[in-house]
């Protein structure tokens, strides 16, 4: 097929954990987030004298053993897998790059993944699909340079539109950085940079945490539409909601520096409280409720890493406390794990495109990327 096998590219994104703040990024507030070693996708791309996008022989399942099985697997798992994916990215990048007359060389690809991200659990397990996608295409137009490291999660975040897919960028900066970061998107920042304002912070300032999730795929989307409705509606409670929530990361960034652990257990429980306050729990849906009740109920400050499906929990009164977690979690039917961190997967030269670490963001230049490339098209 006229490919070579030594030239394929592979890249890897990781899960990542919404620890503060999530979802206000959907609505120009603030997060910290984290990417999580736990679980990752990959993509591959290999070149080839045609473009295909191959289907995952499991996630893209369409031959079953009987209608049976058909239906089980859309009720368990929804219609969709990763191949909208990969070509939605496909498609942004393509218009970004004509758009921004970044010329592309010719010569077709062949991109597959695979993933052990829990389906749909709110560990981001789309993104990071997508961002693996796009590090591939960076690399096989040899255009990353061009291609700045903040206008990233936008591209991977418009793939996801692309698809109707309601979503935020938070989950696409943890990928495409790596580590720990604070991230601030208000609408300020939005209009002015065409992107948030991202902080890696030191991963070391977090205390040890838990995983804890069940097989209990829910959609972003769905989750998100009502909120989202009455946000752009003006309702005064989603609004001010919204504003707390988007504190509770500014509070947060605050604890994590001065490793005020008592305040970072109260920050995540008022988290969580707010979107249930908002959401509401039929939309919540009450595994997710029990997997939260289960985590508070030995003590554990506990919230949503993402939209719904898996947990963050924090035993900040020690071992003893995780032990406890562990066998209520068994008890429970749910999977608990040890939270692992990324490091910042930034080469030097995207470092040299970041703020200075740990400068107060009153102190940044609003006027440092207004040469960046037009992105407006693709909004
Ligand atoms: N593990 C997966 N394997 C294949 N496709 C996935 C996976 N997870 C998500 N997707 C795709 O991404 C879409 C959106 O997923 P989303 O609800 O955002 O879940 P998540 O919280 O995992 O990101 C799904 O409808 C599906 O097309
Ligand atoms: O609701 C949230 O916290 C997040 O929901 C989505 O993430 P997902 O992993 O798909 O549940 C969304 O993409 C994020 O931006 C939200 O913060
Ligand atoms: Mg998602």
């Amino acid at each position: 097929m006229g490919s070579d096998e030594s030239s394929f590219i592979e890249h890897r994104a990781h899960a990542r954990v919404g620890l503060l703040g999530n979802p206000s990024d959907v609505y120009f507030g603030r997060t910290i987030s984290f990417s999580l070693r736990n679980f990752s996708a990959s993509v591959r791309l290999e070149p080839s004298d045609e473009l295909v996008i191959r289907p995952h022989p499991h996630h893209d399942l369409v031959s079953f053993a009987s209608i049976s099985h058909l239906v089980n697997r859309l009720e368990n798992e929804g219609y969709y897998g990763g191949v909208r994916l990969l070509m939605a990215i496909c498609k942004v990048f393509y218009k970004y790059c004509s758009d921004n007359e970044i010329k592309l060389k010719d010569g077709n690809f062949t991109l597959s993944y695979d993933t052990n991200i829990p389906r749909q659990t709110g560990l981001s397990g789309s993104s990071a699909i997508v961002c693996a996608a796009l590090n591939c295409l960076l690399d096989f137009y040899q255009v990353r340079h061009l291609v700045k490291v903040e206008i990233r999660p936008d591209l991977i975040l418009s793939a996801e539109k692309e698809l109707g897919i309601v979503a935020g960028l938070q989950d696409r900066v943890a990928q495409v950085y790596g580590g720990l970061v604070y991230m601030d998107f208000s609408k300020e920042y939005m209009d002015k940079m065409g992107h948030g304002m991202y902080i890696p912070m030191d991963t070391s300032l977090l205390p040890s945490l838990h995983l804890i999730y069940a097989e209990n795929p829910s959609d972003s989307g769905k989750v998100h539409s009502s909120v989202r409705k009455r946000w752009l509606d003006g309702d005064e409670f989603i609004i001010s909601s919204m504003e707390k929530v988007a504190n509770v990361a500014l509070d947060g960034q605050k604890a994590l520096l001065e490793k005020d652990y008592t305040k970072l257990a109260e920050l995540m429980n008022h988290n969580f409280d707010l979107r249930r306050q908002m959401f509401g729990d039929d939309v919540l849906g009450s595994l997710n409720i029990k997997m939260i009740e289960v985590a508070r109920s030995v003590g554990a400050a506990s919230k949503f890493t993402g939209s719904g499906g898996a947990i963050v929990a924090f035993c900040h009164e020690g071992p003893d406390q995780v032990k406890l977690l562990e066998d209520a979690c068994q008890e429970a039917g749910f999977i608990v794990q040890p939270v692992e961190v990324v490091p910042s997967v930034l080469t030097d030269e995207d470092l040299k495109t970041l703020p200075e670490l740990g400068a107060p963001l009153s102190d940044i230049s609003f006027h440092r990327d207004v040469s960046a490339p037009s992105f407006s098209k693709l909004l």
